[in-house]
């Protein structure tokens, strides 16, 4: 299911927290950070906050700057980016600022919050109700289809913000270090307790703004089950960026494999004819590279531009083979092997068959297809 490209993006203590306990706003961002943050807002479609923050801060969330949101229109775009919020008690202040300023409004909600919202807003936003509890996945499919969102600012709370990154739904984080302390352990934190990716965030750039360090991160842990998280998307486009390096045949696919870690270590990656080879195909590229023993291996997933081939003339064993016999559990592919050279492959059913999970993301398929699309398919 595509969904839009989600950035969340806060200021932060150096004691971690997003706020303290005061009526006011904490100003954690510096003058030139609020700016930056303002130029985010104005590269987005939309923007979304949890309920607690228009409790809490009563934000506009408008783009501040005149210039870049005439260059915005000038762009077809609205002039401002549609402003959203998830409650799911509905109980939305229709004082608040947040209904009264910039664009659209969207409030996401449960059934139940949804007759409380309506009766509160009327028609100054439109209500979506999800569904007995309020579901992530279906609410960024909504904004992807119903909405033409591609990318999402997430401006918190910290409610929100731990929810997307526990749920593998954030697919990059812009956070600003500012130089002060809360200390009051009643204040809302950044990221609440739960279950996170294990490992390592990849760090993207950081810069310095006035007297505060703006960080970009991106999630690296491949997911866990059978819906494909960010950090599996990311992966597998790596997997389709690397068919381009194959060299060009008539008679085969073009196809890049990454094998990565449950820590979203990286442990190889290959590509098809990889080293001279004419029948090399990309997962016994990758998988190759690495020792049958290394204990990472059942904890890996296989990221594949098309899905591992189940039949193989040049080789006793084909992709799919090797990788049950590597010990890999999940194997997240863009792209169904079509009968091109063989007909009714289902490498995934051979997988499926040897109890390996194999997430198909269709979305990719496209991107699998470019470096092919001389071969009939
Ligand atoms: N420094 C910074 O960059 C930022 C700081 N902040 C600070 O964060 C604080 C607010 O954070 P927080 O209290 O965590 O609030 P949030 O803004 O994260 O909103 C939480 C609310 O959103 C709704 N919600 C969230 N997830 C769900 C779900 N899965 N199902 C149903 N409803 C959901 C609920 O609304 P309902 O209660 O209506 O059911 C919930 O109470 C403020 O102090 C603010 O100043 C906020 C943004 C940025
Ligand atoms: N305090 C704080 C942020 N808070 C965010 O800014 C929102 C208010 O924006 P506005 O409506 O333009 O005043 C607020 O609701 C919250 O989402 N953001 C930051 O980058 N840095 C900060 O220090």
């Amino acid at each position: 299911m595509p969904y839009p490209h989600v950035l969340l993006s806060a200021a932060v203590s150096l004691d971690g927290y997003l706020d303290d306990t005061g009526p006011e706003r904490l100003l954690l961002s510096s003058p030139a950070d609020f700016d930056r943050v303002d130029e985010v807002r104005a590269s987005v479609d939309a923007i979304l906050v949890g309920a607690g923050t228009i409790r809490a801060d009563n934000p506009r969330l408008l783009v501040n700057s005149a210039g870049r949101r005439a260059a915005r229109v000038a762009e077809g775009r609205a002039e401002y980016p549609l402003k959203v919020t998830v409650s799911g008690s509905g109980d939305l202040d229709p004082a608040a600022n947040f209904w009264h300023t910039g664009g659209e409004k969207l409030v996401y909600t449960t059934d139940a919050g949804a007759e409380r919202a309506t009766a509160l807003l009327g028609d100054t936003a439109d209500v979506v109700p999800l569904g007995p509890v309020l579901d992530w996945r279906a609410l960024l499919a909504h904004l992807h289809d119903g909405r033409g969102v591609r990318r999402l600012m997430v401006e918190g709370g910290g409610t929100v913000h731990t929810q997307l990154l526990q749920q593998g739904l954030a697919d990059e984080l812009q956070l600003v270090l500012a130089p002060l302390l809360v200390g009051d352990p009643a204040a809302p934190r950044l990221f609440g307790p739960g279950a996170y990716q294990g490992g390592r965030l990849r760090l993207t750039g950081s810069r310095r703004i006035e007297d505060v360090v703006l960080m970009r991160y991106e999630p690296t842990a491949p997911g866990t089950g059978p819906l494909d998280t960010a950090a599996d998307r990311h992966w597998l486009r790596t997997a389709c960026e690397l068919a381009a390096l194959c060299p060009p045949s008539e008679t085969a696919f073009s196809v890049g494999a990454v094998v990565v870690a449950a820590d979203g270590t990286e442990l190889a990656r290959g590509h098809s004819r990889e080293g001279g080879d004419p029948v090399m195909h990309a997962e016994e590229a990758a998988l190759t590279k690495l020792d049958p023993a290394d204990p990472r291996l059942p904890g890996a997933t296989v990221y594949s531009s098309l899905e591992p081939c189940a039949h193989r003339a040049s080789r006793p064993v084909p992709c799919a083979g090797l990788i049950l016999a590597a010990g890999v559990r999940r194997v997240v592919t863009a792209w169904r092997e079509p009968d091109t050279f063989v007909t009714a492959a289902d490498g995934s059913g051979v997988l499926a068959a040897g109890g390996v999970e194999v997430v198909t993301v269709p979305e990719y398929a496209a991107l699998a297809q470019l470096p092919n699309a001389h071969l009939p398919h």
